[in-house]
């Protein structure tokens, strides 16, 4: 049993923080929102994000930073990608100096392509981070529905304690140290998402969704492989397992918003109707610089960054993708 800080009261934070109590663990959730604090604090709910689910009458939740990190010295991130290295800097002051640190995070910097655990290294001058993924909606893991992860970390020791926190008889969590290859997988299912949300938005099947969601897939591959990760993290928990939970459901927020834009063609009428964290967005990019940097095509994503940066339409670019003369079906190439 240990004292965990979770750093983020938003739908992921709040869900992660029931599971690390669950787990037996001493939680205490940091939020800069005063009401929704509150609100755990005294009606152990976090309605804006988790409904009306209860969460452990344990659970304890503060705006008080100082206090957040004096709970503790394991942090667990769940804030925004693109927030998450300026929250850093403002917090360094404040953190044990040998702290572990945990990140739940799905997405790309935009501003230096970096991944998250890297911006933790940058910004906590530290080994001593981990990253917990896989196919896991909050929606379905608050009700305790049965759900598995993977640990990744740069040693077997901290991949393992990151499994001792996380795992609960709901919650089967497994290890890897193929940080790059959890991580890289866990940003682009984000972008897939938003591409299978797109066809189901201008009225396609399942049909279209299996072959982007499998295309996607082999994106991933590539990408892991030309950075030197496992091309088989791929076809774990983080890769193939997160694709088929966030394109295969409605629940997903990043598919939800694929839905609307390629209904209404509009990025203003898609981010008026998913108010919350939609990681694809920011990063489909990112991620498409990221495949440029190592030479890897990527065309799935680069239809949906375009898409996303208003260059082109979706059906203009589901055209360009059905119009790329097929080769061999090889996984990676
Ligand atoms: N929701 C899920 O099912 C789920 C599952 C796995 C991973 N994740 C990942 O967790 C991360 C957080 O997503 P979420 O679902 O909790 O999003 P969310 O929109 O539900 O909550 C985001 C939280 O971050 C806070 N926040 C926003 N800007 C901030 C800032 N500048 N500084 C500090 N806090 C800030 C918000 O107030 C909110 O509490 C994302 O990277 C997401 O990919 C989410
Ligand atoms: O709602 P999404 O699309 O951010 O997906 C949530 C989780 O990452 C699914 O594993």
């Amino acid at each position: 049993m240990s004292k965990v800080t979770v750093l983020g009261a938003g739908a992921w934070g709040s869900t992660m923080a029931q599971v690390l109590s669950d787990a037996g663990n001493h939680v205490l959730v940091w939020g800069r929102n005063q009401e929704i604090v509150n609100e755990i604090n005294t009606s152990h709910t976090n309605r804006k994000y988790l409904d009306e689910n209860v969460l452990p009458l344990g659970l304890s939740a503060t705006t008080n930073l100082s206090e957040a990190f004096e709970y503790s010295n394991i942090y667990v991130l769940a804030v925004p990608a693109q927030t998450l290295r300026e929250n850093l800097k403002s917090w360094k002051p404040l953190v044990d100096s040998d702290a572990t640190y945990i990140s739940t995070l799905k997405g790309i910097e935009v501003s230096t392509l970096s991944r998250m655990t890297e911006i933790v290294h940058e910004e906590m001058n530290t080994e001593n981070v981990a990253l917990i993924t896989g196919p896991n909606l909050a929606t379905e893991l608050i009700l305790r529905q049965p759900a598995g992860a993977v640990a990744a970390a740069p040693t077997k020791i901290l991949a393992e304690k990151t499994l001792k926190l996380f795992a609960t008889p709901y919650y089967r969590v497994y290890t890897s140290t193929d940080v790059l290859g959890c991580e890289l997988a866990g940003a682009i299912k984000s972008v897939i998402a938003l591409a299978v949300g797109i066809s189901i938005g201008m009225g396609f099947g399942e049909n279209t969704q299996a072959m982007l969601i499998t295309r996607g897939l082999n994106e991933v591959a590539r990408l892991c492989a030309a950075h030197g990760a496992d091309p088989l993290s791929a076809a774990g928990l983080a890769g193939m397992g997160d694709l088929v939970a966030s394109c295969g459901s409605p629940l997903s927020r990043n598919r939800t918003f694929g839905e609307v834009l390629g209904r209404s063609g509009s990025m203003a009428v898609a981010r008026e109707h998913v108010a919350k964290t939609v990681e694809g967005v920011a990063s489909s990019n990112a991620v498409l610089e990221i495949a440029h940097r190592v030479g890897v095509e990527v065309p799935v994503i680069e239809a949906v960054a375009d898409v996303v940066a208003g260059t082109i339409s979706p059906s203009d670019a589901l055209d360009r993708l059905m119009e790329i003369t097929t080769r061999a079906e090889n996984f990676i190439r």
